[in-house]
């Protein structure tokens, strides 16, 4: 027995005063140097203090309800997330004294990997300890980088993106990039490593095939960290500048399901800016969350659940990430980068 829905995000400011303590809850123990902070919240405050990504959520949330109701499943949906409110802790508070009593967590991100997937995991413990006795009982949903309505709805903004641009523009994908040891981590050991950046080549492939595409490349964005400690790359506003005398540029953040202040600033502002300044024409793709078949991914993941079916999956890549109050995957699974020593 199902009694709720749990969405599970990242969270974000609607304020100017929000974004100091919001990075603070972000970067809390990560090594994550000031100097960076200092630029990313001049990047928020460029945007007034306000990340789109709250009100998206809203959207979605208010899209999934939809679609919950349309197929007959009586599920209340919440709202929680990792690093600003609602917070998790607070809304799975309300969730007990509500009294569900078994949930399952919808989480906005379609990868395996520490920040992806992992830290999910310990977001749905920690916010269980935080609530004591009789804490909900959180069933996490898998990651859906190959699920097919996530790759049509992908696939179809990209070729909207492609529509603005000059036929044989290039196509980018993007994904957040994490520290190389992070993503060597990803995955139960036996797998070999890699399980966040092999599942991001393989939804660009399925894009890639589905929108016809010859050929793509896969780059990364947001690096933090010490600029010492390697991260995937290149970086995608390098990439661009290697890319003169194409006809025209799209980009698609694939590794995000939602419009956020790294995709609005990134991506809309300094990858936008550096293809302007070499003459390129751009167009960015948009996220899923605003489709209709975004809903339908998230209440398909629920009946997969409910229904103990096969995953719909297009790829043989393995996927995970469905365990019960913050177990992790597999053991071992996606273990933390080690973090070097603040100065
Ligand atoms: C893989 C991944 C995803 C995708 C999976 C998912 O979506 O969950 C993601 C999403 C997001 N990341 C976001 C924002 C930030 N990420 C940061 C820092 C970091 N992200 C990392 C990885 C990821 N991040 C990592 C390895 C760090 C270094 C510190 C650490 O090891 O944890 C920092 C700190 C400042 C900085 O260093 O840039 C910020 C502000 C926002 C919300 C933006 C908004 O407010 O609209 C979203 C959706
Ligand atoms: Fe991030």
């Amino acid at each position: 027995m199902v009694d709720a829905l749990l969405w599970l995000s990242f969270g974000g400011p609607e304020g100017p005063a929000e974004v100091r303590p919001f990075l603070e809850n972000v970067t809390r123990g990560r090594g994550v140097p000031p100097e960076r902070l200092d630029e990313v919240e001049a990047h928020y405050q460029h945007f007034g203090g306000v990340s789109p990504i709250n009100r998206l959520n809203h959207e979605a949330i208010t899209a999934v309800r939809a679609e919950l109701a349309r197929r007959g499943l009586d599920l209340p949906v919440y709202f929680g997330n990792r690093n600003w409110h609602p917070m998790v802790e607070d809304t799975v508070a309300q969730m007990k004294a509500d009294g569900v009593r078994h949930a399952l967590v919808f989480p906005t991100s379609a990868y395996g990997g520490y920040s992806a997937c992992r830290q999910y995991h310990e977001d749905i413990a920690r916010a269980r300890a935080s609530v004591g006795e009789d804490a909900p009982d959180l069933v996490k949903l898998r990651q859906f980088f190959d699920h097919p309505l996530f790759i049509a709805a992908v696939s179809d903004a990209v070729r909207a993106a492609q529509a603005q641009v000059p036929p044989d523009s290039r196509l980018i994908f993007t994904a957040h990039s994490v520290p190389d040891s992070a993503d060597r981590a990803a995955g139960p050991p036996a797998e070999g490593g890699r399980r966040y950046s092999r599942q991001v080549a393989e939804a660009a492939r399925l894009v890639a095939e589905s929108v016809g595409a010859s050929s793509y490349d896969v780059v990364w964005q947001s690096r933090s960290g010490p600029p010492q400690v390697p991260w995937l790359d290149p970086d995608i506003v390098d990439h661009i500048d290697t890319l003169v005398g194409v006809p025209g540029i799209v980009v698609c953040p694939i590794g995000f399901v939602s419009d956020h202040l790294e995709v609005v600033w990134d991506l809309d502002t300094e990858a936008a800016e550096r293809a302007a300044a070499l003459g390129i024409p751009f167009a960015r793709a948009a996220t899923p969350n605003g489709d209709p078949r975004f809903a339908e991914l998230v209440v398909s993941l629920v009946e997969e659940y409910l229904d103990g079916v096969a995953p719909a999956k297009l790829s043989a890549f393995p996927g995970a990430g469905c365990t019960r109050n913050g177990t992790l995957c597999a053991p071992l699974c996606c273990e933390p980068a080690k973090r070097p020593a603040r100065p």
